[in-house]
């Protein structure tokens, strides 16, 4: 349960994901923006009734298949479609101590889907629609699954500042000190040195050493990596952390 809850552990999980999530990235960018994906009832002749869009009516077929292999019984996986749409696991439960207090748990796939479709892809991609819809979604899912992982991570990282310091936590808590709650989990260096961290790999992933350069069609702007985490991952991450210490006692 130590190793479980080891800090240092849980943020070599986050480390790991800036690599899946800045290759997920790339594979998208592969594609034009192809806006229609996202558009409510834009595929209405192929999808009669469906009144969501084209990404989430991948995203529901998608997670029904996960949701029967148990995906969603696991802690740090949390799914886009609505839970009540998705079938039971065939597989049995898996026993094991919870980590997390299940009360407390939060979902914010909603606000992740949000300024991925309205900011991310936009800046990734090139303008236009180049019909390569099944790609496109596949690629968003990818993405979206990664990010959504990265995100509610931050509930292990709160369970554990908050085992590390119980009273100091429930003291905030019981007053409901939103403004010192967000101060005691914010750690200025670690997410400096994540910003930084994350541009050079950013920077280097599609580089091809033994062409002297970047392969560009490979690549996604460094900056727009670092700005996606900055304004949104980074922050969201906080507010998951927040909320689920509000609900932690
Ligand atoms: C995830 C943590 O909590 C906060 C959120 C961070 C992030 O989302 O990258 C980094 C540091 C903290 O401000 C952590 O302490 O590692």
């Amino acid at each position: 349960m130590a190793q479980l809850l080891d800090l240092n552990s849980i943020r070599s999980v986050l480390v790991r994901l800036e690599d899946t999530i800045i290759f997920s990235l790339i594979e998208r960018a592969q594609f034009s923006c192809n806006a229609r994906t996202y558009q409510p009832c834009a595929f209405s002749n192929e999808l009669p009734g469906w009144q969501g869009s084209w990404l989430d009516w991948i995203l529901l077929g998608t997670e029904e298949f996960q949701a029967k292999a148990r995906r969603y019984q696991s802690p740090d996986e949390y799914p886009f479609s609505n839970p009540s749409d998705l079938p039971d696991p065939v597989l049995p439960p898996l026993e094991y101590e919870p980590v997390l207090h299940e009360p407390a748990v939060t979902n914010v796939n909603d606000k992740i889907m949000q300024f991925y479709t309205q900011e991310i892809v936009p800046s990734i991609t090139k303008p236009g629609d180049d019909l390569n819809y099944g790609s496109t979604a596949t690629r968003d899912v990818e993405t979206l699954q990664a990010v959504s992982r990265r995100v509610h991570y931050g509930m292990f990282v709160s369970e554990s500042k908050y085992r590390a310091d119980v009273d100091t936590f429930n003291t905030a808590i019981k007053a409901n000190d939103v403004k010192t709650l967000e101060s005691l989990i914010t750690k200025p260096q670690v997410e400096a040195a994540l910003l930084k961290r994350l541009e050079r790999k950013a920077r280097h992933y599609g580089q091809d050493e033994s062409q002297g350069g970047s392969m560009h069609d490979m690549k996604v702007d460094p900056e727009v990596v670092v700005r996606m985490y900055k304004d949104h991952v980074i922050p969201l991450t906080k507010v998951v952390e927040v909320e689920y210490l509000l609900k932690r006692i």
